[in-house]
């Protein structure tokens, strides 16, 4: 990954100037230019040869020419045309070569970007928007970007080609004619808006289904259970048929306009018979031989035709720069590229000495809402283990999540002297390690789980959760597959697994939210024993309800109503009521598993 980021990175500077891709690609595009010129200007013969063999036609039948001098016209007229064809294969082979190496190299800026995304960031847009941008943004944008290529190259040089040969003919006629065309350009831009617009909104609505789609694949359980499983597929119908009526709107606009478009642009052809018939019967503003009428007609219909496609060009780029616009903010290559995934275990300890924490009156707010908690203050050296408990909701994953810097906190949080907030995401990620409460595993084998990319054996990791033996048990005991987010695994097996793999991956940091809580006491006890052996020289956040571990713990912090009490287990039976009580009760029940 790291290695493809700077591949791209050397090549691409400027990844959010569209310019810079046409830059990159500057070897197809001359293959393209040249292959385009012998395309465009060889297109020129076929009106030529045309009126040519119109005219020998009637020659013949006036008996000035023979039969042989037609047979070597169209003997021209077909190796003109082979090599016209063979110099468009040429230039539509590497327009397609441009346009997927371009589509490739946004892809990867682009996949970059969103994987460098926070946890929050991703969450505000939606998975299922983030998606489509990525497949259907970049898709439009290089479309209209190929588009743009080949119709500039080929039907710029071509329109040019058969401008200056009608003119050549009779200018005026040619001026008369040639007003249609632009006519149908302006019809085309006026109608930018609404082809725009429908676009974005089938764009917004192929996001929302994506959304629904992947909403119920993860809840098809909960749905069935509870009983909402045809109210959720009708709400799901409902966005299929926003989603298809969407498509439909855009599709009608972007493609039913294209018939108008070329209607308009042929509409010179009226002025070509009148005032081209006058000039062949001598009453017009030029002389003309049949030949010329015909080589005329055939030029005007040709350059119609393209010009039919440039205004089609004019709806292509609009697509292509609302899709731009919305993923130009992703097109960055990120600063601050993560360590690579593959880091040997342990290795975080060889990177960063390991920092003391010093939190001092932090305080948060998620966007938009009020304080979840305020002015929390605590210290921690390495070899140290921090018990964060209070009743629920009172904040204790919005304290450990203040560790990811996902969203701003005021207050300090200093590592080895440093504000947090000011490292870089890297800095951040080679500091802080941190397990949720989803486990996040992946559909692959359960040593890829836990290794992460990285070289070793995990069986020792596996060890340390107490799964090592239910797992030699597995049929194909540590390359057995764990099915998607590990649904092959019991609960308890994937929150151990998770643990092995952070474990595993160990920062000077670590922020675990409540990893014991689908475990049985007596494994807890032990899986809390490895952890603190392992973690000697390691700050550890441990947030969880049940406290029997806590008296263990080198400080504890009581979060309720915003305000957090810290001190050691001791301190806090004296001192906090709400925890001694809670303590207590949970002491004597919990005796009961033992
Ligand atoms: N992303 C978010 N945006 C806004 N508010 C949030 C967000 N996540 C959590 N909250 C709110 O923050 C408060 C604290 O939630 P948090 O998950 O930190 O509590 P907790 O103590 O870990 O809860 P529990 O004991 O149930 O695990 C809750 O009122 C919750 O609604």
């Amino acid at each position: 990954m790291q290695q493809t980021k700077k591949n791209i990175s050397k090549k691409i500077e400027h990844p959010d100037r569209i310019t810079e891709y046409f830059k990159e690609e500057w070897a197809v595009l001359l293959a393209v230019t040249i292959s385009g010129i012998i395309y465009n200007i060889g297109l020129l013969a076929g009106p030529w040869f045309e009126g040519k063999m119109t005219g020998c036609l009637v020659n013949i039948l006036g008996g000035s020419e023979t039969f042989a001098d037609m047979l070597i016209l169209a003997a021209l007229y077909v190796i003109s045309i082979a090599v016209v064809q063979i110099s468009r294969y040429i230039k539509r082979f590497y327009v397609r070569r441009f346009s997927n190496n371009v589509n490739k190299n946004m892809k990867q800026i682009l996949y970059g970007s969103l994987v460098h995304k926070s946890w929050a960031q991703l969450l505000e847009e939606g998975a299922g928007n983030v998606m489509t941008k990525a497949i259907l943004d970049v898709d439009d944008c290089v479309e209209g970007m190929r588009k743009f290529t080949t119709e500039i190259f080929d039907t710029g040089i071509a329109m040019a080609a058969y401008m200056g040969m009608l003119l050549w003919y009779d200018w005026r006629l040619a001026l008369l004619c040639m007003i249609f065309p632009p006519v149908s350009y302006y019809i085309a831009e006026k109608m930018k808006d609404i082809v725009q617009k429908t676009g974005a909104a089938y764009k917004v609505q192929a996001g929302i289904l994506s959304e629904a789609t992947l909403d119920r694949a993860d809840n098809a359980v909960t749905y069935r259970v509870f009983g909402c499983e045809s109210e959720r597929r009708k709400s799901y119908e409902k966005n299929l048929s926003d989603y298809e009526k969407s498509a439909v709107l855009a599709n009608i606009w972007n493609s039913s306009l294209q018939p108008i478009y070329r209607i308009i642009s042929m509409a010179g052809v009226i002025f070509i018979l009148y005032f081209g018939g006058k000039n062949v019967l001598g009453t017009g503003w030029r002389e003309w031989s049949v030949a010329a009428f015909a080589t005329f007609l055939a030029c005007f219909t040709k350059l119609a035709d393209k010009s039919s496609k440039a205004a089609r060009l004019f709806n292509a780029v609009h697509k292509a720069q609302v899709s731009w616009k919305r993923i130009k903010p992703l097109m960055v290559i990120p600063k601050d590229d993560a360590p690579k995934s593959g880091q040997p275990a342990g290795c975080a300890d060889a990177l960063v000495s390991v920092p003391a924490l010093a939190v001092n009156n932090i305080s948060f707010a998620y966007p938009e809402s009020k304080n979840i908690y305020s002015d929390i203050s605590f210290n921690a050296k390495p070899g140290e283990i921090i018990g964060v408990t209070g009743p629920v909701a009172c904040g204790k994953s919005t304290l450990g999540r203040t560790f990811l810097c996902e969203y701003p906190y005021d207050g300090s949080i200093r590592l080895s002297g440093r504000e947090l907030k000011d490292m870089t995401a890297s800095e951040r990620t080679g500091l802080v390690g941190y397990l949720g409460h989803d486990p996040e595993l992946f559909n692959d084998s359960i040593a890829n789980n836990v290794m992460m990319g990285d070289k070793g054996d995990c069986r020792q990791y596996l060890k340390m959760v107490c799964i090592d033996e239910e797992v030699n048990a597995m049929e194909d005991g540590t390359d057995t597959l764990v099915g998607s987010g590990g649904v092959r695994l019991s609960g308890g097996q994937a929150q151990r697994l998770a643990l092995a793999r952070t474990l595993c991956h160990m920062k000077p940091v670590m922020v675990l939210d409540d990893p014991f809580s689908a475990l049985d006491r007596k494994t807890e006890v032990q899986v809390f024993h490895n952890l603190r052996s392992m973690a000697q020289n390691n700050i550890v956040i441990l947030i969880s309800h049940r406290l029997y571990l806590f008296p263990q713990m080198s400080r504890i912090i009581w979060m309720d109503n915003g305000r957090a009490i810290a001190g050691t287990h001791e301190e806090l039976m004296e001192q906090c009521p709400e925890y001694a009580e809670l303590y207590l009760e949970q002491a004597g029940g919990g005796s009961n598993d033992k």
